[in-house]
């Protein structure tokens, strides 16, 4: 049924809901667009309502091909709406969904894509915050690009920040998706551009590898790994596109290149990568619920004793939100960690990329692997002992966990 919005609006069918409101198909004066609807009770909410009429202007001056632009704002009776751009396609999220993962030069052209946009974004003083596939849009009625990939926009900018307001979330509250959050956000410091220049890299790995690097189990366990983790190496990655992962995932922000540089450096990679097909890589083990410690996020429902979590977020951006009709909790709401929380217990942690067909942790399979290594092992050091190494042995004994680096070196190249 159709909905006036504004005297200008007229809000037809609904495109999908997302934690902050509902976006529609609507019309406008100059043709079809999409509105976001912001909720009720955010679009009740007469300090919210102050910031988006204050950020109007950031908000509405963002013109680029790979940002999808607000056209208007309106402030109508119980009404909180933002009018965009339409983008005739999908979200990153869905083509993820179906695909699992992209081959390197179409996830590497969607990454270039954004980082463009940001680039504009950040040029403009303008922080996204919650750069995530969620909120990447694929055009798909313009032309293919490299590898057949559609081209990508960025949505959603400013949102985090508007409704990220002091009196929702206190300085002590970390508001974000736990996936793609920045270590220094989880510290506690304020988001800068390289934020969300981490959070792509962390999508850009996430399309090469099927999963995130710091993600699974439980939201206090992704936000450690933020902190106190290396990224391990994705199998058959190449070196060049690696070292531009690790740098853009290096804990230190000013290590990590700028958008501008980021979009150029990934689009000189592409040719090298045309025809490879998606890395042959295995998700490794979601961990069960019941490392989570005292840090469960707000309003999130308690996991299952030993039932595997999803690997992706817990609860919406805004307290109490319930995204209707959406199975993606993508948000999180949680307390900054202490610092003794953050750097402590091995819980959670030593995820690692296996290659396509190696054993799962902690599988059958896995156990037996692991029963013949020790055995082969133990071969080895009778021999080793024989020859007086046999020390040598107790530190090669735990096969199945990969080395993990708590520092923020870069890793190895693969
Ligand atoms: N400009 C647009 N054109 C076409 N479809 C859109 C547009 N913006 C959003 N959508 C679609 O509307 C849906 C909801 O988007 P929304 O931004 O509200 O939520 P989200 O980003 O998926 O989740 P969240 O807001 O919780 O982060 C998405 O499926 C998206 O594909």
């Amino acid at each position: 049924m159709a909905r006036r919005i504004g005297s200008r609006y007229t809000a037809h069918q609904i495109l999908g809901r997302g934690s902050a409101g509902t976006v529609w198909l609507g019309e406008g004066p100059d043709g079809p667009v999409a509105i976001k609807l912001l909720r009720e009770d955010l679009s009740s909410d007469q300090e919210l309502v102050g910031r988006f009429v204050q950020e109007r202007t950031a908000l509405l001056g963002l013109e680029h091909p790979h940002v999808v632009s607000v056209r208007d704002l309106v402030v109508d009776g119980n009404d909180l709406a933002l009018v965009m751009d339409l983008v005739r396609g999908t979200d990153l999220r869905t083509r993820l969904d179906r695909d699992r993962r992209l081959a390197p030069e179409a996830a590497v052209a969607i990454a270039a894509d954004v980082a463009d946009g940001l680039a504009a974004a950040h040029a403009a003083g303008v922080v996204h915050r919650d750069v995530k596939p969620e909120n990447v849009l694929l055009d798909m009625q313009g032309p293919l690009g490299p590898g057949g990939s559609h081209r990508a926009l960025l949505t959603d900018f400013g949102v985090a920040k508007l409704i990220d307001t002091p009196r929702r979330t206190r300085a002590t509250k970390i508001i974000g998706t736990p996936d793609y959050l920045a270590p220094e956000i989880v510290e506690g410091l304020p988001p800068r551009a390289s934020v969300d220049i981490y959070a792509l890299a962390t999508v850009l790995y996430e399309l090469l590898a099927g999963f995130t690097p710091f993600g699974g189990g439980h939201p206090g366990a992704v936000l450690r790994r933020h902190v106190t983790e290396t990224v391990v190496p994705l199998p058959g990655i190449p070196d060049e596109l690696w070292q531009l992962l690790v740098q853009c995932l290096a804990k230190a922000p000013a290590s990590r290149l700028r958008a501008s540089e980021l979009g150029a450096r990934l689009r000189e990679l592409l040719p090298m990568l045309e025809g490879m097909p998606p890395l042959d890589v295995d998700e490794p083990e979601t961990e069960p619920a019941e490392e989570a410690a005292d840090d469960t996020p707000q309003s999130a429902p308690p996991p299952a004793a030993g039932k595997p979590v999803r690997r992706r977020g817990a609860v919406p951006l805004v307290p109490g939100a319930r995204p209707a009709d959406s199975n993606r909790d993508t948000h999180t709401s949680m307390r900054v960690p202490a610092p003794d929380e953050l750097a402590g217990g091995a819980r959670g942690t030593a995820r690692a990329p296996r290659a396509a067909g190696s054993p799962r942790p902690g599988s059958a399979r896995n156990r037996a692997v692991t029963r013949r290594r020790r055995l082969a092992l133990a071969v080895a050091a009778v021999v080793l002992a024989a020859a007086g190494v046999g020390t040598w042995l107790a530190a090669a004994d735990d096969d199945t966990a990969p080395p993990q680096d708590s520092g923020n070196s870069a890793p190895a190249t693969p």
